[in-house]
């Protein structure tokens, strides 16, 4: 197998032009951003402003709603991601996703880590084995449930669920990480937890994430990007974007006065 080779400083995601309308509505508006490996990115903004929408465009989950029209570019590396001759499934292997609800299957932990490789065929018990120990020690999960790794993941709580979410997301080795509001519905503890693992995660992936909680934002992440109407207002360093905006809109909206 040949292992691609990327130049370290050039971005691992580049989103130029792109609008992308559900029906006759615009949700997104000309964004232009790009994102560098190993970094936090995180995009904030009020409900309802293109957060989410823009996530999905990177592992072309909008495909799954009916009437998106999508135009403009995203590359991965110097792969359109729009492209026809794109495999949507290798694109998903490698920008991983995790959701606002953790979403475990009902199936045991072990099952729900090597869900991906079962599908791609693996079976080898041994390498199977050593993906489960491996994820469940990156999500900072493995001491909690290394004794019922057969016992089902409905069993366990929020925050550990989606540990193991996104366990299952680094088992099938992605380049990518996609967070859409992963701690919404997680207390404060679990929300910590995750935080630290965000920051652990970014040494080996690049993770892009959509929160509401501006706090977090400034938190767990490198750059920040601040939406607002389907527009993507301004990004750049998160220590910049929350002392010292260039635009006014983001000024309002990190000091509170709406949203
Ligand atoms: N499946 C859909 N069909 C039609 N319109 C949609 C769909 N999903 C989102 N929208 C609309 O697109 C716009 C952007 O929604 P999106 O969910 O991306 O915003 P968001 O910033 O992530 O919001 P929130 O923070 O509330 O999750 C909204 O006006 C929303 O109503």
């Amino acid at each position: 197998m040949t292992v691609p080779t990327h130049n370290p400083a050039s971005p691992i995601l580049t989103v130029k032009d792109l609008d992308l309308f559900y029906g006759a509505k615009q949700a997104l508006k000309k964004i232009n951003i790009s994102m560098q490996r190993n970094q936090v990115t995180a995009f904030i903004g009020p409900s309802g402003c293109g957060k989410s929408t823009l996530l999905r465009c990177f592992n072309r989950m909008n495909d799954l709603i009916d009437n998106v029209r999508v135009e403009g570019s995203i590359s991965f590396e110097d792969q359109e991601i729009y492209a026809a001759s794109t495999d949507v499934i290798t694109l998903r292997r490698r920008i991983g996703m995790v959701f606002q609800q953790s979403n475990p299957f009902p199936k045991s932990i072990y099952e729900n880590i090597v869900y991906g490789l079962r599908i791609a065929g693996v079976n080898d018990k041994s390498l199977l084995d050593e993906t489960v120990e491996r994820s469940l020690r990156s999500a900072a999960i493995w001491d909690e449930v290394k004794d019922r790794l057969h016992d089902s993941a409905l069993g366990l709580s929020g925050g550990q669920a989606q540990r193991i979410c996104i366990a299952r997301a680094i088992a099938v080795n992605p380049e990518i990480i996609l967070m859409d509001e992963p701690c919404s519905a997680l207390d404060p503890i679990s929300t910590l937890k995750i935080e630290e693992l965000i920051d652990e995660l970014k040494r080996k992936y690049t993770i892009i994430i959509v929160t509401h909680n501006m706090q977090q934002a400034a938190r767990v992440s490198d750059v920040t990007g601040f939406f607002y109407l389907g527009e993507l207002i301004e990004a750049g360093p998160t220590r910049k974007i929350f002392t010292n905006p260039e635009k006014t809109q983001t000024e309002d909206y990190i000091t509170g006065r709406f949203g």
